[in-house]
């Protein structure tokens, strides 16, 4: 059907999906996914497991991937708005160390496909949000690492008004730098 514009992004293979929004009287319709339209677009990867997480203001999920079983994820917002985060972390990648931010929210209903390579985490901005997102691997927590979510080499510019407001999980406050944790991602 083609409901879908795909945005490259200044980082290779990291895509904006912008879903067409059907509104009526009733409310709004969305095609969330589309294998056919996304491989179309060149994006062929296979799904094979969804996540859903509800969070509160404040709350910054991340910088996650694993350093094997590596998971690309198709992150949208149901409900609320958060500022979502992609790291390149694939070896000799041009961008390597590099990252793409974007507001996804219940209102613009933004995607971003996020390849295998990649670390991962979000900002919720708004009251709650509730993300789902679509992933290329199963989870293997035995192989799950992060990096620390303000690490001075990436410099994410968390759009975080009050830093006493941030809620992180006890995992996410001890993540490592980026320049101290070894990175099995190479770069296709
Ligand atoms: C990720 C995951 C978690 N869990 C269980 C394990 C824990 O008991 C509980 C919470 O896990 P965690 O604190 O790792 O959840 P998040 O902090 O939201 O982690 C996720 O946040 C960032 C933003 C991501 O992109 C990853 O999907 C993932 O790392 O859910 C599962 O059973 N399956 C899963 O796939």
């Amino acid at each position: 059907m083609g409901n879908f514009k795909f945005i490259k992004t200044s980082i290779k293979d990291l895509y904006i999906i912008q879903p067409e929004i059907f509104n009526d009287n009733r409310g709004y319709f969305i095609e969330s996914y589309n294998k056919e339209d996304f491989y179309k677009a060149g994006l062929t990867m296979n799904f094979i497991q969804d996540n859903e997480s509800k969070s509160t203001e404040g709350v910054l999920r991340g910088l996650h991937f694993q350093t094997q079983n590596t998971q690309g994820k198709l992150v949208r917002v149901i409900v609320g708005e958060v500022y979502d985060v992609a790291v390149d972390l694939r070896k000799e990648s041009p961008t390597f160390g590099k990252y793409e931010g974007i507001i996804l929210s219940q209102d613009n209903k933004k995607q971003l496909y996020i390849p295998e390579g990649f670390a991962h985490g979000f900002l919720v901005l708004s009251k709650i949000a509730i993300i789902a997102y679509k992933c290329t691997n199963y989870y293997a927590p035995k192989y799950d690492s992060g990096i620390i979510w303000n690490d001075e080499d990436i410099n994410i510019n968390w759009p975080i008004d009050n830093i006493n407001k941030l809620i992180l999980s006890e995992k996410d406050k001890n993540q490592k730098k980026l320049k101290d944790i070894e990175i099995p991602f190479e770069y296709k």
